[in-house]
C-alpha cells in the first residue's frame, strides 16, 4: 500500500480537539496511558498465544521500552505485543469504536474542568499522546502477518491520518512522538522514569529504558546501550499490602477506571480455601456518567495466575455492584476461560460471592464508623449509589439484611440519611410499624395530608422519592421484625400509638355522617371504590388513598411513564370530618348539581395534593370557577 490519507471520524476530531486542550495541566498522563496500552497489546499476544505459540516468533519475552533521540526531539514507545493490521490500525487509531462514545459526546459541557473529568472516564488512550506531540507515528505489525507486512500510521491531531505499508522486522508497535516545542523535559531520562514509576509501576511486564552514567570527562549524564528496567513488574495486587504504599494503590486505581479522583476505599485480599484468588477491589468516589446502563458491563478485570483474561468480566460482580472496579486473579481457572464458562463456573461463584462480601463489608465499616471523616465519605457515597445499591435488595437475596442496613433515606424527621436502624431505635413506644410514603418528589412527599396525623403525633415517616423505591420495596418487606407500611395505603391503623377515645370518637362520627358519605359516593362513584371518614388527616379536607395490595397512585404514574398500564382499581376517598368544608358540604342544602360539583371538586383537589394528575383538568378548573363566582 502507498501513502494513503484518511480523514479522522468526526467524533475522533471533536475528542482530539478536547483531549489537547482540557488535559494539559496533567500532560505527564499520556505516558500511564501509552505504557499502558503497550502492556495490553502484550496481555493480548499472551493470550492468543495460548492457542497459537507461534505467535511469539522468536520473542517470546514481552516488553516495553521507551527511548529518546534529543536531535530528533523524538519520544518512543515501543512493545513487541499484538500489533496492528492497517486495516486494525485504521479502525482503532482513526474512530471511536466504544459503544458509550455517543452518551459521551452528549455529556460534553464545553467546561473543560468537567470534560476531562469525563474524558478521563471515557479513556481517551492514544489520543493523549497529542498532548504533547504535535505529530505521532505509529510503525506497528500484527504478530503472525509477514514483516513486510508492517504499517506506518501519521498524524498531526488534527483532520487527517495517514498509512502506509512498511517492513517491520519485529511484530509489536512504536510510538513515536514528535515533541511539540517546549516539552524537551520528555528527553530527560529523570523525567520519564520518575513519571513512569509514579503511573506504571505495577505493569506486571519489565518497562526499560536506556541505562544512564555519568562521564567525568564530559562532566555529564551519557546515555549508554545498556538497557535496565525501570519498574518493579511485579502486578500490585500480587505483591503483599505492606509492600503497597496508598499512593500506589491509589495511582492503579485511576490507571484502572480513568478516573481523576482518588477511591472512596478498597480492599485487597488473598482468598484461600476452597477456591483461591487474590482481589483488589475499588469503589469509586464519583458515579460515572453511565452508572444507570445496567447492561454496562462491571468494572473488574479478570486474570488467571497473572495472565490477564478479559475485562470487565461481569459474572465476577452482582449488577447491582457494577461500579466496583479492580481485579481479581484466580488460581483456578483454566486460562482458556470464556464470558459463557465464566456464568457457569462453581469458582466464579465464589468468587462473585466472596467479592461481594468484601464490598458490603467496605461501605459497612465506613457507614458505621465512629469518624465523622467516614461518616461523610459514606453519605457521599449514598448520594451517588444509593439509588443503584437498592437495586441489590431484589438481585440478591442472600445479602438483604446486610443491603438494608446501608439503605438510607429522607424522613419527617431528617431530610437525608436516616437508616432503618435509626428510624427503628427511635420509634414510638407501641409503634409496630416502619411507616413511609412514597411520591415523586421530597416536596411532594412532606407535603402530603396523608402525613398530617403521623406530624401530629410526633411519629416519624419515612419519605421515599427515588423511582427505584417502589421497586425495593416489592422485595423489602420489613426491617427487623417490623413491617413497612405505606401511610397511603389501606385505612390508617396506628395500632396501639392511637388511644382508645379517638377511636370511639372517629366511629361515632363516621355514623352521623353517613347520609353525607352515601351522598358521596353516589356522586362519586365512577372514581371512588368507598367514600370514609377518617383520622389521618388534620388540616386538609380529603385525601386519596389505595387499598392495601392495589398499586399506589405514585407508582401507576411511574408505570404510565415508562409505558406499561398499571392495573386500574378505583381509590378511595377519604374526608376529614372536623374540617370546615366537610361541615360545610354536610350542612349545604345545595342543588344536586351544586352538591355533585363540590364532591368533585373534593376528589381533584385530594388527587392534586397527592401529586397526581387529573384526567380532565379543563373541568376542575370550571367548577373551582364557578365556585368562585357563585
Ligand atoms: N501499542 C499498541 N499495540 C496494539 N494495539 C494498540 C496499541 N495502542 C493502541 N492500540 C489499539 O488502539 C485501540 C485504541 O487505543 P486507546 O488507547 O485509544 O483506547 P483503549 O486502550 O481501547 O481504551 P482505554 O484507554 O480506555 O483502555 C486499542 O483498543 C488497541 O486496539
Amino acid at each position: 500500500m502507498t501513502k494513503q490519507t484518511h480523514a479522522f471520524q468526526a467524533e475522533v476530531k471533536q475528542i482530539l480537539h478536547l483531549v489537547t486542550h482540557s488535559l494539559y495541566s496533567n500532560k505527564e498522563i499520556f505516558l500511564r496511558e501509552l505504557v499502558s496500552n503497550a502492556s495490553d497489546a502484550c496481555d493480548k499476544l499472551r493470550f492468543e498465544a495460548l492457542d497459537n505459540a507461534a505467535l511469539f516468533e522468536d520473542q517470546p519475552n514481552l516488553e516495553v521500552r521507551i527511548s529518546f533521540d534529543e536531535e530528533a526531539k523524538t519520544l518512543t514507545i515501543s512493545d513487541n505485543g499484538i500489533g496492528m493490521s492497517a486495516e486494525e490500525a485504521a479502525s482503532h487509531l482513526g474512530t471511536i469504536a466504544k459503544s458509550g462514545t455517543k452518551e459521551f459526546m452528549a455529556k460534553l459541557e464545553g467546561d473543560q474542568k468537567k470534560d476531562a473529568q469525563l474524558i478521563g472516564q471515557f479513556g481517551v488512550g492514544f489520543y493523549s499522546g497529542f498532548i504533547v506531540a504535535d505529530r505521532i507515528t505509529v510503525e506497528t505489525r500484527r504478530a503472525g502477518l509477514p514483516a513486510d507486512q508492517g504499517v506506518r500510521w501519521s498524524s498531526e491531531g488534527t483532520g487527517e491520518y495517514e498509512l502506509e505499508t512498511i517492513t517491520k522486522a519485529g511484530r509489536g508497535t512504536d510510538v513515536i512522538l514528535h515533541l511539540r516545542e517546549g516539552e524537551e523535559e520528555f528527553l530527560k531520562t529523570w523525567r520519564v522514569k520518575s513519571t513512569v514509576g509514579k503511573y506504571s509501576d505495577h505493569i506486571s511486564l519489565p518497562i526499560l529504558m536506556k541505562k544512564e552514567t555519568w562521564d567525568a570527562e564530559a562532566a555529564k549524564q551519557v546515555v549508554t546501550d545498556e538497557w535496565e528496567p525501570v519498574n518493579k513488574a511485579s502486578a500490585l495486587w500480587s505483591r503483599s499490602k505492606s509492600e503497597v504504599t496508598q499512593e500506589q494503590y491509589e495511582e492503579f486505581y485511576k490507571q484502572i477506571s480513568h478516573d481523576t479522583e482518588a477511591p472512596l476505599a478498597y480492599t485487597h485480599n488473598r482468598v484461600e480455601g476452597r477456591s483461591e484468588y487474590t482481589q483488589l477491589l475499588y469503589i469509586p468516589a464519583k458515579a460515572p456518567f453511565d452508572l444507570w446502563n445496567r447492561d454496562k458491563r462491571g468494572g473488574v478485570k479478570l486474570y488467571v495466575k497473572r495472565v490477564f483474561i478479559m475485562d470487565d468480566a461481569e459474572a465476577l460482580m452482582p449488577v447491582y455492584l457494577r461500579f466496583v472496579k479492580g481485579v481479581i486473579d484466580s488460581a483456578d481457572l483454566p486460562l482458556n476461560v470464556s464470558r459463557e464458562l465464566l456464568q457457569e463456573s462453581r469458582d466464579v461463584r465464589a468468587i462473585r460471592e466472596g467479592s461481594t462480601k468484601r464490598v458490603l463489608g467496605m461501605l459497612e465499616s465506613l457507614a458505621n464508623s465512629e469518624e465523622q471523616a467516614d461518616k461523610d465519605k459514606y453519605a457521599a457515597f449514598w448520594t451517588d449509589f444509593g439509588q443503584v445499591l437498592k437495586e441489590g435488595i431484589g438481585e440478591d437475596h442472600q445479602n438483604q439484611e446486610r443491603l438494608a442496613k446501608l439503605f438510607r433515606f429522607a424522613s419527617t424527621h431528617a431530610d437525608a440519611n436516616v437508616s432503618l436502624a435509626d428510624y427503628v431505635s427511635r420509634a414510638k413506644e407501641g409503634q409496630e410499624a416502619i411507616y413511609y410514603i412514597t411520591a415523586d418528589s421530597l416536596a411532594a412527599a412532606k407535603h402530603s395530608p396523608q402525613l398530617e396525623i403521623f406530624r401530629k403525633k410526633g411519629i416519624e415517616v419515612l419519605l421515599l422519592v427515588d423511582r427505584v423505591d417502589e421497586w425495593m420495596l416489592s422485595h423489602l418487606y420489613e426491617f427487623e421484625g417490623k413491617p413497612l407500611q405505606s401511610v397511603a395505603k389501606g385505612a390508617v391503623d396506628l395500632g396501639k400509638l392511637q388511644d382508645e377515645d379517638e377511636k370511639k370518637k372517629a366511629e361515632e362520627t363516621a355514623e352521623s355522617l353517613k347520609p353525607l358519605l352515601d351522598k358521596l359516593k353516589d356522586a362519586l362513584k365512577d372514581r371512588a371504590k368507598d367514600v370514609r371518614v377518617t383520622t389521618r388527616l388534620v388540616d386538609s379536607p380529603a385525601c386519596i388513598v389505595v387499598e392495601e395490595g392495589d398499586v399506589s397512585g405514585h407508582l401507576a404514574r411511574l408505570l404510565k411513564q415508562a409505558g406499561q398500564t398499571a392495573p386500574v382499581s378505583l381509590p378511595t376517598l377519604e374526608i376529614n370530618a372536623e374540617h370546615a368544608l366537610v361541615k360545610k358540604l354536610e350542612a349545604s342544602s345545595a342543588s344536586q348539581s351544586h352538591f355533585d360539583d363540590l364532591a368533585q371538586v373534593l376528589f381533584d383537589q385530594a388527587v392534586l395534593a397527592e401529586g397526581g394528575h387529573l384526567e380532565d383538568p379543563a373541568a376542575y378548573v370550571k367548577r373551582v370557577n364557578a365556585l368562585l363566582l357563585g
